[in-house]
């Protein structure tokens, strides 16, 4: 079973800080819902977030959608082989049941994510998705692996078919992927630092490129 992270993820509703800001309180407005109950998106909030700290990798919910489609939709996940969890900038755990059909429609998905952030698990009866207060750390702990990897552009190289068979060797290795668009993790995450390539990749390719190397050794 592989557990895959999306770590530092630019997830979060907006902070207090901008709550008031024009382009905040109008793009709420156009949406039916309060300034605090709606995601923090850089698409439409580039005037406000500019005013943020770290503004310019903030409000990025666009690269935990393709990321959460393309695990949940593997054939490892398919399979049973896979968990995978989001961690916020904000240190909140999002865990995932693998039967999850992440909506394919950005606005269905970032509607889904508002509800998650606001009832804690949602759909209330199935609780497919929950979230909780937790760090990495504390998250890496809990899931108790044989091995941690962080996929990082400077890590000790490894293709990813070497890689894969890595992952397969072990019973339950944990890998962590930056959810975030550009520089690096805030706070050095626990594990064996891994580059599967020599440049920069988007987090949704490595996603891709981690489960289908595990898939080629393990089905
Ligand atoms: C878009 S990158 C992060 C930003 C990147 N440091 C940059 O400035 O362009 C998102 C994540 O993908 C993973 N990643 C990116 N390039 C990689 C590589 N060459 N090898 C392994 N993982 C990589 C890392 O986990 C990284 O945090």
């Amino acid at each position: 079973m592989l557990h895959l992270v999306i770590a530092e993820a630019e997830l979060e509703l907006v902070p207090k800080a901008i709550l008031d800001h024009p382009a905040i309180v109008n793009h709420a407005r156009r949406r039916g819902k309060r300034p605090d109950e709606i995601l923090l998106d850089g698409t439409y909030h580039h005037a406000a977030i500019k005013k943020l700290p770290d503004g310019e990798r903030r409000g990025r919910p666009d690269i935990v959608h393709v990321c959460l489609l393309n695990a949940l939709e593997s054939i490892a996940n398919k399979e049973g082989l896979l968990r995978v969890y989001v961690h916020t900038r904000n240190d909140e755990v999002i865990y995932i049941k693998p039967e999850t059909r992440i909506p394919r429609n950005y606005n269905r998905f970032v509607g889904l994510m508002e509800s998650l952030f606001k009832n804690r698990a949602v759909p209330r009866d199935l609780e497919l998705l929950r979230i909780e207060e937790k760090s990495l750390e504390e998250l890496v702990e809990e899931l108790n692996p044989d091995g941690v990897f962080v996929m990082h552009e400077n890590g000790e190289p490894a293709k990813p078919s070497e890689f894969g068979k890595t992952l397969s060797e072990l019973r339950e290795p944990t890998v962590i992927v930056g959810g975030f668009p550009h520089g690096d993790f805030r706070a050095e995450p626990p594990g064996k630092k891994i580059s599967l390539y020599n440049a920069p990749l988007m987090a949704w390719t490595v996603v891709n490129e981690v489960i289908i190397s595990f898939e080629h050794w393990i089905l």
